[in-house]
């Protein structure tokens, strides 16, 4: 297997989006969870996503797993390598954006990046720099109270420049809308004036486009789904990839019960938890006790086995901000995160126990609990449940068909839960 792309995406659910988009766009592509061991039978693919749980780790520790995945994958003959990030820009003053880029760079040597998290289809746009989360900027909109990383500044080229060892520039529309020839130009000078990243403003998919091409000239990338889609995009116009069918079956339904767990706290969560409660039972978790100890997580089983034969359930952590903001000035905010992600683990290893197949979970550090708990070691990528949600199948399980989608917190309409179950059959 030679690959036309490798990407490394810095949570589950960012990793899933990008190979949804990927696949739609006609990539084969499957997603892996951590660097694959040599025994995983992989099917033969275009694009390989390796998922890590590195966004809101140690930025060392992060830097180190990345640089093993990007091995991985040159070793499997990608020329070019996509760092997923969140289409929000998730992270800190400490990183984890600035030190893996720094790091992916010195490896491949590459004298100038393109990074944007644009990505037009779900709302995120960038202009002059700034990130706009639909019609508000980032600093503006929902992601200023994010449980992990709260971002309070829109400007992407400081936020960049703040985590980053490297000179970064900006590439606004004006030379994308003149085209890749422009592009080229521009960042040839800021390469010249010691300039190592530059965020790359896109506001349509036509800009993506521009910028996937010019990327395929470069061995590295960052960005969210938005890039993803404009180089595979240029791949298939340079005939580098032939278009595979998006709509390609990934198995024989699996039917059986069918559970949704949320620890994402954004507001479009919050909202699809609560039209849940219009279709299917749901049960509200305390986290406080979560943190006393495991019985809440015991109750939650009990709960759900009361009730799962009769249809599917959710179980949910989710709190509003001011409540997320209490739990965690009074155990701090990792410790919190930490103990509740745990306890979502502890669930859904107790709900596939009783014979669970189709899992829902949304947020991405709350699947990536929940999914390591699992031991699935990857995926294949069926039909688009919203915008950066697809049906995964998973594969090298040895436990069975399971079926899971792993949604990211802002996204999905607002009947996410019986949208995805619908499709989950
Ligand atoms: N009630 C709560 N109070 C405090 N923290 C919570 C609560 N419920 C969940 N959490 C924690 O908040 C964090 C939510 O992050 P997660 O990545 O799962 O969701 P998200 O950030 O909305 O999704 P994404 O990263 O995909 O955008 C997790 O660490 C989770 O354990
Ligand atoms: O890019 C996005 O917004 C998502 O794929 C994601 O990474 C959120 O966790």
């Amino acid at each position: 297997m030679k690959l036309s792309l490798g990407c490394i995406a810095d949570d589950y659910t960012g990793a899933s989006d990008l190979a949804n988009t990927l696949t739609r766009q006609g990539l084969r592509t499957v997603q892996t969870i951590g660097v694959p061991p040599d025994d995983l039978a992989l099917p033969e693919v275009d694009a390989v996503v390796v998922s890590l749980k590195s966004r809101s780790i140690d930025a060392k520790v992060a830097v180190d797993r990345s640089r093993a995945a990007d091995k991985w994958l040159r070793g499997r003959g990608a020329d070019h390598v996509l760092f997923k990030i969140c289409s929000t820009f998730d992270s800190t003053d400490a990183g984890n954006i600035g030190p893996v880029m720094d790091a992916l760079r010195a490896d491949c040597g590459d004298a100038i990046v393109l990074v944007t998290p644009a990505f037009p289809e779900t709302g995120r746009t960038v202009y002059q720099g700034n990130l706009f989360v639909g019609a508000v900027p980032l600093n503006e909109s929902p992601l200023k109270d994010h449980p992990l990383n709260p971002m309070h500044d829109s400007n992407l080229v400081r936020v960049l420049a703040r985590q980053s060892r490297t000179k970064v520039g900006l590439v606004d529309l004006a030379p994308l809308s003149r085209g890749a020839a422009a592009v080229r130009e521009r960042l040839a000078d800021l390469a010249r004036n010691g300039v190592g990243a530059v965020i790359i403003d896109a506001v349509f998919d036509r800009d993506l486009e521009t910028i996937g091409s010019v990327a395929l000239d470069h061995r590295l990338s960052v960005g969210a789904s938005g890039i993803g889609l404009g180089l595979a995009r240029a791949l298939i116009a340079t005939g580098k990839v032939k278009a595979a069918d998006a709509g390609a079956a990934i198995g024989a339904p699996v039917g059986g019960p069918a559970a949704c767990l949320a620890g994402s706290c954004s507001q479009a969560t919050l909202a699809q938890i609560a039209n849940a409660e219009k279709t299917m039972a749901v049960l509200h978790l305390d986290p406080e006790q979560i943190i006393a100890g495991p019985n809440e997580a015991r109750r939650a089983l009990a709960w759900a086995s009361a009730r799962i034969t009769e249809g599917p359930v959710l179980i949910a952590s989710s709190s509003t901000p001011d409540q997320v903001a209490a739990l965690q000035s009074r155990h701090g905010r990792d410790a919190a995160g930490h103990a509740i992600e745990q306890a979502m683990a502890d669930v859904a290893e107790g709900l596939v126990q009783s014979g669970v197949r189709r899992l829902v979970v949304a947020g991405g550090e709350t699947s990536g609990a929940v999914v390591d708990r699992l031991r699935i070691p990857g995926f294949l990528v069926g039909e688009e449940i919203a915008a950066g949600v697809p049906v995964l199948r998973a594969v090298g399980t040895g436990n069975g068909e399971m079926l899971l989608a792993l949604k990211s917190g802002n996204f999905g309409g607002p009947e996410f839960f019986s949208d995805a179950l619908k499709l989950m059959r």
